[in-house]
Formats: structure tokens, C-alpha cells, sequence
């Protein structure tokens, strides 16, 4: 189990992580999700010991993990942290890059260990090349690997495919997470991309300026957003004031995804439309509710701009959702 208690931390006098707490329990994939600049990389930083707080502490288990005023070398042995850079060594082959701190005694099981590894970041191919050779890409599926190699305990990924095609994106992750979970491997992942956060973790940290402001089942988190700052995490999100669609409710609004939103050939609500976005299965559709709002509207065909479309939200989820 990973512990955060109390932290806080500063590069230099504006305080970046502020008072951060958040119990973690083996083998949970977790996301820590949240605008540029609010702090994830920093508080990955500080769990795998790279910086030192200025007030907390963090537990694995009982071990306490101390910062780098403890440690001359960072990093624990149950621990792996993968970078946005990911330091590898050019001028060897990707295996050797993959082997590298694995031990030389048993060569076979060592061996076997790198096919496994090759295999599971799809780079059987290039097991020979040099690491300077490849592309980004290419090198952060071999960081991974790397990082995988001794098995750790606890697995940090910053933005773990970022520079990865979507075409090989969609099957590392699967294999990843899979090979997570197999080994009882708890992971954070610091993401941008929604795709990571909702079909592959458990929970979902959101951090905003430095603080946890939600830490939910990512299910949960998802049905539920508490408000703008969340729910924008899961992509395109509508603020609905409630009295422009319902004229008993008060002025209370709701927060309602574009694909929650029903075009129907005749009910109260009509909206103008201003622009229709394709997006492969779907169009989203831009419109215009009173004359003011801007409401996106998931739709499968092209609608063309001016047209009058009449919507429907279902009553329970807008209230369902109504900010308190
Ligand atoms: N080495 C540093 N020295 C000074 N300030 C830093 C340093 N690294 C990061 N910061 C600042 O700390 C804040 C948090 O940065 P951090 O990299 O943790 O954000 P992030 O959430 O990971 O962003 P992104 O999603 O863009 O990677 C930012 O305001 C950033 O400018």
C-alpha cells in the first residue's frame, strides 16, 4: 500500500503540491489526471524520491521512502519510474538496453526474461537495433520494457504514451495493463488522454494547482463529475443552466456529455445548429440554445448549419446531476 500524507513541496517559493494525502492499495491502476502544469510530474517525482518535501512523509508498506536529502542514488528496488525522457543507452541494442539491470548469473532465464519483454512492448523486430536508431516512439516502449524488467512493486508512468502512434497505442496498453494485473503490479499514471484513464485504471486522482480535488472509483468520477475542471478531463462537456430547458427548476446547472443529448424530431427544446465536427462514428454537432448557449450534441450524421434541431435530456440525469 502507498501512503501520502501531508505533502507539500516547492521548487522555489510558490508552493507546487500542496497538502497532498491519498492512500493507494496493491495492485490498483490509478490516474492522476489534471490541467499542464498542476503538478503531476512533480508528485511522481516525489513518490519515486527524486525531490524532497517540505512537509509530510510517504510509506510503501511500513518503508518509509525518503527523498534525495536520504539518498544518494534515488529510487527504491520496488519501485520504477518512467519519465517523460527516457534515459537509455544509444549506443547498445535495444535488448541489451532492456537486460541491463537484470542480473548476468542465470544467461537463459535472462534471455527469456527480454523475449517476454520484447514481446509484451511489440518489438521483437528490433531487438538487435540500436536504441539511437529508433524513434521516439520506438525508445519509450523500450524504457518501458526496462522499467518492467526486475518486476518492480509500484510502477510510475508520466505520460507513458505520449509519442506512440495510435495504431501500436491501442494494443501496448492492453498488453501493459494486462501484465500489470497479472503480476499484482500497482501503477500511477500521469495522463492527458482520456483513452488511459477510463479503460484501464481503477481510480482516478485529479489534481488541480497542486491539491487533490477528487480521488473516486474512475467509473464513478466519470458518471458523476463534480464539476467543469473534472468533467473537461473526459473531453467535450456541456454546463447546462437547468431553467433554460426546464421552466419550473431553479437556476442551478448541470454538467451533460454530448452523446447524453438526443436529436428527436419534435419536443420543448430547440437549438440552432452552427457547425457539425466529424469525428468517424460520430459528427458533434455545435448549437445554439437561445440564441446564447453553446451546446455539443452527439449525432450520427452531418447536420448542416442553420438547421433547426429539436433536442431531449433526460429530466432525471439533469437533475441527477445539478451542481449543489
Ligand atoms: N525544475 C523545475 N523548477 C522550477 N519549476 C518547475 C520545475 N519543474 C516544474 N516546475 C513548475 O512546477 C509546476 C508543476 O509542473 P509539473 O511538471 O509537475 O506539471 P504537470 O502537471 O506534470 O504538467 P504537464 O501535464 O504539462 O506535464 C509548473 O508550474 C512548472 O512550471
Amino acid at each position: 500500500m502507498l501512503k501520502v500524507q501531508n505533502i507539500s513541496f516547492a521548487y522555489q517559493t510558490a508552493p507546487v503540491i500542496k497538502n497532498v494525502s491519498f492512500t493507494i492499495n496493491k495492485g490498483q491502476h490509478i490516474a492522476l489526471v489534471g490541467a499542464s502544469g498542476c503538478g503531476k510530474s512533480t508528485l511522481l517525482k516525489i513518490i519515486y524520491g527524486l525531490l524532497q518535501v517540505a512537509e509530510g512523509r510517504l510509506y510503501w508498506d511500513d518503508n518509509e521512502i525518503l527523498g534525495p536529502n536520504y539518498h544518494l542514488v534515488p529510487g527504491e528496488e520496488y519501485m520504477k519510474y518512467l519519465s517523460q525522457g527516457f534515459e537509455l543507452t544509444a549506443y547498445r541494442t535495444v535488448s541489451e538496453n532492456i537486460g541491463q539491470y537484470l542480473s548476468n548469473f542465470e544467461p537463459e532465464l535472462k534471455k527469456g526474461r527480454v523475449k517476454e519483454l520484447l514481446e509484451i512492448v511489440e518489438l521483437e523486430e528490433f531487438a538487435a537495433t540500436k536504441v539511437e536508431n529508433l524513434s521516439g516512439g520506438q525508445k519509450q516502449r523500450v524504457a518501458l520494457a526496462r522499467a518492467l524488467a526486475k518486476k518492480p512493486e509500484l510502477l510510475l508512468l508520466d505520460e507513458p504514451f505520449g509519442n506512440i502512434d495510435n495504431f501500436r497505442r491501442s494494443s501496448l496498453r492492453r498488453n501493459l495493463f494486462n501484465y500489470l494485473k497479472r503480476n499484482k503490479i500497482t501503477s500511477i499514471t500521469a495522463t492527458h488522454d482520456k483513452t488511459d484513464i477510463l479503460s484501464f485504471t481503477d481510480e482516478t486522482i485529479v489534481i488541480q494547482k497542486g491539491e487533490v480535488i477528487a480521488h473516486k472509483n474512475t467509473i464513478e468520477l466519470y458518471r458523476h463529475p463534480k464539476n467543469l475542471y473534472i468533467a473537461s478531463l473526459f473531453g467535450e462537456i456541456n454546463n447546462i443552466v437547468i431553467s433554460d430547458l426546464i421552466t419550473s427548476a431553479d437556476h442551478s446547472s448541470a454538467l451533460v456529455y454530448p452523446h447524453e443529448i438526443t436529436i428527436v424530431s419534435k419536443s420543448s427544446i430547440s437549438v440552432l445548429v452552427r457547425k457539425s465536427y466529424f469525428k468517424g462514428n460520430h459528427f458533434l454537432i455545435e448549437s445554439v440554445l437561445n440564441g446564447t448557449s453553446i451546446l455539443f450534441i452527439e449525432h450520427h450524421t452531418f447536420l448542416p448549419p442553420g438547421e433547426k434541431i429539436y433536442i431531449t435530456i433526460p429530466e432525471d440525469l439533469l437533475l441527477s446531476r445539478a451542481a449543489t
